[in-house]
């Protein structure tokens, strides 16, 4: 969905910045931290989901200083609403990860389903384990059963989110700031 200049850029001008870049960029310190006191040893598979992890793995893979591999799959389900339906599997994974330890990296933990469906992927295939990284989780009460973040940037509160990957309406992923839609 291609949106005219002005509107895209209302969008932005109407948001309200939830967190900063500084904030951002320390919170991602943080999770680079416990990530490699937990995972160091074991020799990972990181895995991006995009298109949302795009922003977050970008900034936390040169912070693991640790031997691991990287790769990505793509599993949408929001399009461009601001409420999640099907999981669409446009790349699902392809890499052998039979008794493998793997990361997932996403941008947000809204309701799970995109997590809960990724991590029952991956072990079907045969991973030994799956972790997880989510620059956010939101807060809410209409999470997936079960599911949870191993290691999370920020809890955030329960407003339709923008920027560090996550997108509205197709934009703004590309900002280190953290948003809120206006009436949203
Ligand atoms: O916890 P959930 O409610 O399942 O939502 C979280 C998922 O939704 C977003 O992806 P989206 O479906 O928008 O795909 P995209 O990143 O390709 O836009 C986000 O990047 C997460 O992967
Ligand atoms: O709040 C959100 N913003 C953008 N994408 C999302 N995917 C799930 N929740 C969100």
């Amino acid at each position: 969905m291609t949106l005219e200049l002005p509107a895209a850029n209302t969008i932005i001008d109407n948001a309200d910045c939830l967190h900063t870049e500084q904030e951002v960029i320390a919170a991602i310190e943080r999770m680079a931290a416990r990530i490699t006191d937990a995972m160091s040893s074991s020799n990972p598979i990181v895995y991006t989901i995009m298109n949302g992890g795009l922003i977050v793995s970008g900034h936390l893979l040169p912070k693991l200083r640790f031997p691991l591999e990287c790769s990505y799959l793509h599993a949408s389900r929001y399009r461009h609403e601001t409420s999640g339906g099907q999981i669409n599997w446009l790349v699902p994974p392809r890499d052998d990860m039979k008794g493998r330890t793997i990361l997932i990296i996403d941008d947000i933990l809204d309701e799970g389903h995109t997590l809960a469906a990724v991590i029952e992927d991956c072990l079907k295939r045969g991973a030994k384990e799956v972790k997880v990284a989510v620059l956010v989780d939101k807060k809410h009460d209409r999470k997936a059963p079960g599911v949870t973040a191993d290691f999370v940037g920020l809890e955030v509160e329960d407003r339709f989110l923008f920027g560090c990957g996550m997108d509205y309406q197709g934009y703004w992923r590309n900002t280190l700031c953290i948003y809120a839609v206006k009436g949203l």
